[in-house]
């Protein structure tokens, strides 16, 4: 249960709420326990006088006996009514408080969990699988809400409730009490173990449904792979089998269920006929009255619900610290990418300086850079070249302090990039990613997460640049043209583009386009390219690519050959040396290859 003490801080935090919703608890139940009080006292009243009453029947009085006496009878029904009232108005502030509180905290945590997510490292996100960070930030964080809300406000009502009844059964008559609580513990304890056994069927049930839903949405999504090739009755079977295996497991929970209310209703009657037999015996004795009896039944009535959520609580509780302490395994992974206690601040003007620079994937134990040496003066434009998996995308990733290197340096401007802040540095960097990722919003919107303050006027001339404005005013609201599931289709070259406009709307001084224009015809790379040209004629570019654009003049260009620098020079250069960038270009002049870009 130590797992749970992570959420003494939110408690702390909601103090106030958790003190008044136990107070109101226990307000509520004072009010409640004056209702067998008060029965006892009308059915003791009513044994006494009614020989009173038979003995006047003879007389005058016995009409203004029955007067007075109706009298007292509305008193005690009116009060009984007026403290049920108080007892309901006080459990409505006990909900109000406790199970509000709850919220709030669910709220806080939540966000504690996808703050953490969002300052983790790469490393962490290749390493967990996207749907069990999911489900710590969901149905984790909903079990533990069940703690920190129900769980408190049963357990609190249960301890008051039985401390007060059981103290007034007592006074009354402790044998009693004692015969008439004796089936309540295994009642707890039947509960108990009938809610695990929901618990197991229920989870299984969770899983098998999600299972349905991914295999529904993978149809979906392939739709166009499955009927090309006529997989359609193969698809639905497998869907069917998944749905029989989720029918099964939902009816086994109902007959469990069917169970749990007749099994209820067993233990109550078993302690009332208990309790009505023994304390039958105790009046004819003598040690206590009819009224006692009365008293007696209705304490046990009142006394199962909070003897019911025992069971209730303690397997809620246990849900809980099992989700707790998978949300406290993510929250206790620090980032390695921090900031440096002594991180300054840095105007970059674009240098950018590799020394010496080998870096192995900490996972999968892949070097994909090996002893890198690299210079780029500010303003310099840089092309790498280089064979699928040589490195050339790590390289981008060590620039962007996604990862630190295990030997040398990465520097900016002279500064070692570990003792610049992280904000300082990527915010001065665009980075546009290989496989482009935009999201469900505006077109507009997706270029200006660039630039969240940017004008549209803005958007619109980042758009023009990247060449893509032409495309964005044909779709039938423009900029504004939601993009994503709900929204239009874009061409893998228009992704790309937007992409490239939300990079230059940035305007950083050090640019980073990881093969980014894969995916658009030569001409239109041309006008990128001829676009971009002036756009960067101040900036450091590194221009990642499988192409070799010889319209572009870079000041250098590098060829990658797994994790080092195969050839180094400027395009003639190259191209004397007789190497794989030599063969690149021939074969692309020839045709065999994708061609040059002139
Ligand atoms: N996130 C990662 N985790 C582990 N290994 C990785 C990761 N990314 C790349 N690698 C490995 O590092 C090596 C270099 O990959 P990288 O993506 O840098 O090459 P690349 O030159 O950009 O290739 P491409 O031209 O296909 O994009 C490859 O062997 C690759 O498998």
């Amino acid at each position: 249960m130590k797992q749970l003490a992570a959420l003494n801080k939110y408690f702390l935090a909601n103090k106030w709420r958790l003190i008044l919703g136990l107070l109101f608890t226990a307000i509520s139940i004072v009010f409640s326990v004056f209702q067998p009080i008060m029965v006892r006292q009308i059915f003791d009243l009513l044994a006494h006088n009614l020989d009173e009453y038979r003995l006047l029947s003879d007389t005058g009085l016995k009409g203004a006996f029955r007067a007075d006496f109706s009298r007292v009878l509305a008193f005690y029904g009116i009060s009984i009514l007026l403290f049920a009232l108080l007892s309901g108005f006080f459990l409505f502030l006990q909900r109000q408080t406790l199970i509000v509180m709850s919220r709030h905290i669910e709220y806080e945590l939540k966000n504690e969990v996808y703050r953490h997510y969002q300052r983790l490292d790469l490393n962490f996100f290749k390493m967990h699988r996207t749907g069990d960070m999911m489900s710590r930030i969901t149905e984790d964080v909903s079990r533990v809400r069940m703690y920190v809300g129900p769980a408190i406000m049963y357990a609190s009502r249960t301890l008051f409730l039985i401390v007060i009844i059981v103290y007034l059964m007592i006074q009354v008559n402790p044998l009693l009490t004692l015969y008439t609580l004796s089936p309540l513990p295994l009642l707890a304890l039947t509960i108990y173990y009938v809610n695990k056994i929901i618990h197991r069927k229920s989870e299984r049930i969770q899983s098998q449904l999600s299972n349905i839903t991914s295999i529904a949405q993978e149809s979906y999504s392939g739709i166009r792979v499955i009927k090309s090739y006529i997989q359609e009755d193969a698809s639905a079977a497998h869907f069917e089998a998944a749905s029989e295996a989720y029918k099964d497991s939902s009816i086994s929970l109902a007959k469990t269920d069917a169970l749990f209310q007749p099994v209820m209703a067993l233990m109550i009657g078993l302690s009332v006929i208990m309790t009505v037999f023994i304390g039958g015996l105790q009046v004819i004795q003598g040690n206590i009255t009819v009224g006692n009896l009365a008293e007696f039944v209705i304490y046990v009535n009142m006394l199962m619900f909070p003897f019911f959520s025992i069971g209730m609580v303690a397997s809620m509780i246990q849900r809980a610290a099992a989700s707790q302490q998978r949300i406290n395994e993510f929250l206790r992974i620090a980032p390695d990418i921090t900031d440096a206690p002594d991180a300054r601040t840095a105007a970059l003007k674009g240098g950018v300086q590799l020394q010496n620079v080998s870096f192995t994937y900490p996972h999968t134990g892949i070097t994909a850079i090996r002893h890198f040496n690299l210079r780029i003066e500010p303003g310099q434009k840089v092309a790498v070249i280089g064979r699928t998996g040589s490195g050339k995308s790590t390289l981008a990733q060590l620039l962007l302090r996604m990862y630190d290197p295990q030997e040398g340096k990465v520097m900016l401007d002279g500064h070692d990039i570990r003792q610049l802040h992280l904000a300082n540095v990527r915010g001065q960097i665009s980075y546009v990613p290989q496989d482009v990722y935009l999201f469900s919003d505006t077109v507009a919107n997706n270029i200006r997460f660039g630039d969240p303050a940017a004008d549209l006027k803005t958007v619109q001339t980042a758009a023009r640049q990247a060449y893509v404005e032409k495309d964005i005013l044909g779709f039938s609201e423009g900029f504004e043209t939601e993009i994503g599931e709900r929204g239009v289709t874009l061409s893998g070259g228009q992704k790309q583009r937007i992409s490239i406009a939300r990079a230059l709307i940035k305007n950083p001084d050090i640019l980073i386009f990881d093969d980014c224009l894969s995916a658009v015809d030569a001409r239109t790379e041309k006008e990128i390219i001829g676009n971009l040209y002036a756009y960067l004629k101040s900036k450091t570019a590194i221009i990642i690519t499988h192409r070799i654009f010889s319209l572009f003049a870079f000041d250098k260009i590098i060829v990658m050959d797994e994790g080092r620098i195969a050839e180094e020079g400027t395009h003639d250069e190259l191209l004397s040396l007789n190497g794989y960038y030599a063969e690149l270009y021939a074969r692309q002049q020839s045709g065999d290859d994708e061609g040059v870009t002139e």
